[in-house]
């Protein structure tokens, strides 16, 4: 039993000793010189208060023997110097503290910007999803993002908060000597314990409760969600229309009361408790050393009898301080360990990309193949078990199946975002894993049903599909042409300047249609410079009937040459595909041109005839 607590206390104790190196470690990108003039400010203000007490007491010591003197006696003078000594150290501190608040920030500020520099770097060097996919990985990113956002416990607090606490020993030290030379080195040790024990104490239960706050990050990830629910324009329309204002008051209220209940338990278990023990120890040992100063206060000069007292409730207020610098440092060293966890997390996928074996990726000329190929989400079950799947280079081919039966995630195993747990994907027979991942990627031209919409230019975000070109102008001017966005574009107040996103100067909203024409004309952009195989998830879904009748031909003569991966639901889109795929429970079930599959009768047909049908009620006013 002894020998667990002792693990354990050694356990904690070495993992504070990392966290706390880690921080340090810090503390250089914020500057070598300003960190070390921040020390000396530190150290300084250590040492002022100390040398203020001293002087104080040495000042009440000489005023009986300078008043009895007279003003011009050398002890009325030597009163006065030592009372400069004490007004001159109060002042010193009290110009200090504001220049050390000024300084901290800095440091704090400079220390935050690296660390976020740090965490840009750790997610975008990942060079798949799954990192970002990954739930625990997401929670630590979001902490540690959360604190160093707000900057309020975050990791440049915890090294200000380090710092600080030089300030905090010096004095303690300062004070604990004055006490062990004028009165008793056992009552100063005794002293000095108290506060060691009552900061131990009490930075436990901080540990405990930043320990605590990070267990509830699902809760805490939960309420965020909720409130920019409530507040962003995305579900605005439906909380209204819907009437989901109090259910989503209610929802928030319920969420905040399940992450304070136990938050507001700990507190009381780790800060009560501990307070009302280690208060009554240092009461304790504050009473006997002033029960023998009262004893023996008759062998003290005034000035020892003053300074000990005063020091004594220093050491005491001090006791009090010490969680000023220690909150930020519990809480900034956890949000600094999620850095790092996700840091390593992604380094941890990284490695398992084998290094490519070939310089380049060729042009594609015969086939992509998708060869025994298995994966599945982890965690959960597979969505391709050993799925055989042939892509001809040069032609169409469509990708059709039922919800969630696996057509986007085929695709970001084309681009890489995940790889196969089993088999491999080919191009021309050779293993796509062989290429350089980018020399693979500017081969794709792949826009996603989610597709991103930047707060950037039209230009810009048709152009970084290609984004080594992005001051083509007319690249850019001709595939927005041909994917008919340039009435739209002409009445937008800058043209193709004109910044999508209303809040900005000039800015315009597009409606859903036209920004899946921007996306569309980005992968034709990207098709200009150098992608071979474009792949459309949904090409159509927002456009018009008339839009979506003239998208195949159209796209067809832009992309002619270029392998084109079409997934659809709209069976309209799909018909004119040279080759029709579909997926069903990780397979492929059927495959073929249009006429040949609705000859075969099978699944292709009868999702053919469904959607057909409902074409036909609606046209012929059968539907409701
Ligand atoms: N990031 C993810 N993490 C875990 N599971 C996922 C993830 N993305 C998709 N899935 C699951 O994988 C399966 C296949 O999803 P996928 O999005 O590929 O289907 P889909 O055929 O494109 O569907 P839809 O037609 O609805 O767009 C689904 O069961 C889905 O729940």
């Amino acid at each position: 039993m002894g020998g667990t607590v002792f693990r354990s206390w050694t356990g904690t104790a070495r993992e504070q000793f990392a966290a706390r190196r880690g921080i340090v470690r810090l503390l250089p990108r914020a500057g070598r010189s300003l960190v070390a003039a921040l020390v000396v400010v530190e150290l300084l203000l250590g040492c002022l208060p100390v040398v203020f007490t001293v002087a104080t007491a040495v000042v009440l010591g000489r005023v009986p023997a300078a008043v009895d003197a007279g003003p011009d006696s050398g002890a009325w003078r030597s009163l006065v110097a030592v009372f400069a000594v004490a007004a001159g150290a109060f002042v010193a501190r009290q110009v200090l503290s504001p220049v050390e608040r000024a300084m901290g920030e800095l440091v704090t500020r400079r220390v935050d910007g690296r660390v976020v520099d740090e965490l840009m770097a750790a997610s975008l060097r990942s060079p798949g999803l799954g990192p970002l996919e990954d739930q625990r990985a997401l929670d630590a990113l979001r902490t540690a993002a959360r604190e160093v956002e707000f900057g309020v416990q975050s990791p440049g607090r915890a090294a200000t908060g380090l710092l600080a606490l030089i300030a905090r020993y010096t004095e303690l030290t300062g004070c604990a000597v004055a006490v062990g030379l004028v009165f008793s080195w056992p009552a100063a040790a005794a002293l000095v314990v108290t506060v060691l024990l009552f900061r131990h104490g009490q930075r436990g239960g901080l540990r405990r409760y930043a320990r605590t706050r990070s267990r509830l990050a699902a809760d805490q990830r939960e309420i965020d969600y909720l409130r920019d629910l409530a507040g962003g324009a995305a579900a605005g329309k439906e909380i209204r229309v819907f009437g989901l204002a109090d259910w989503l008051r209610q929802r928030l209220r319920d969420t905040h009361l399940r992450y304070l209940g136990p938050l507001w338990a700990e507190r009381r278990r780790i800060y009560l408790w501990p307070f009302v023990r280690f208060s009554v120890v240092a009461l304790t040992v504050t009473g006997v050393v002033f029960a023998v100063v009262g004893a023996t206060a008759g062998e003290l000069t005034l000035t020892g009898f003053v300074l000990v007292t005063t020091a004594t409730l220093g050491l005491l207020r001090l006791a009090e301080h010490y969680p000023e610098a220690d909150l930020p440092t519990a809480i900034g060293m956890r949000a600094y360990d999620a850095v790092r966890r996700f840091a390593e997390h992604v380094d941890g996928h990284e490695e398992q990309l084998s290094p490519p074996r070939r310089p380049t990726a060729p042009e594609p000329v015969g086939t992509i193949r998708f060869e025994q190929v298995s994966f599945g989400y982890p965690g959960r079950r597979p969505v391709f078990d050993r799925l055989d799947l042939t892509i001809p280079v040069g032609r169409c081919t469509a990708i059709v199946g039922v919800n969630g039966a696996g057509k986007t995630t085929l695709v970001k195993l084309l681009a890489r975002l995940h790889e196969p747990t089993g088999g491999r994907i080919t191009l021309d027979g050779v293993d796509i894993r062989e290429f350089p991942l980018d020399a693979w990627r500017t081969r794709l031209g792949v826009i996603f049903q989610d597709f991103a919409r930047y707060e950037a230019s039209v230009a810009d975000n048709v152009g970084l599909g290609a984004v080594a070109h992005l001051d083509d102008r007319v690249g850019i001017r001709e595939v927005v042409d041909s994917v008919g966005l340039a009435p739209a574009v002409a009445r937008l107040p800058r043209g193709l300047d004109t910044p999508l996103a209303r809040h900005l100067t000039d800015g315009a909203e597009l409606s859903g249609g036209q920004w899946q024409r921007v996306a569309l004309a980005r992968a034709l952009f990207a098709l200009r410079h150098g992608a071979r195989v474009v792949v459309l998830d949904e090409p159509t879904a927002s456009l018009d009937v008339r839009a979506e009748a003239g998208f195949f031909a159209g796209f067809a003569a832009l992309a002619e040459g270029a392998t084109t991966v079409l997934i659809s639901h709209r069976f309209s889109t799909v018909r004119h595909a040279d080759l029709i795929v579909v997926l069903e429970h990780g397979r492929v079930a059927e495959q073929g041109g249009h006429a040949e599959l609705l000859a075969r009768d099978g699944r292709y047909a009868e999702l053919f005839r469904l959607q057909a049908d409902r074409f036909v009620d609606v046209v012929e006013g059968r539907v409701g």
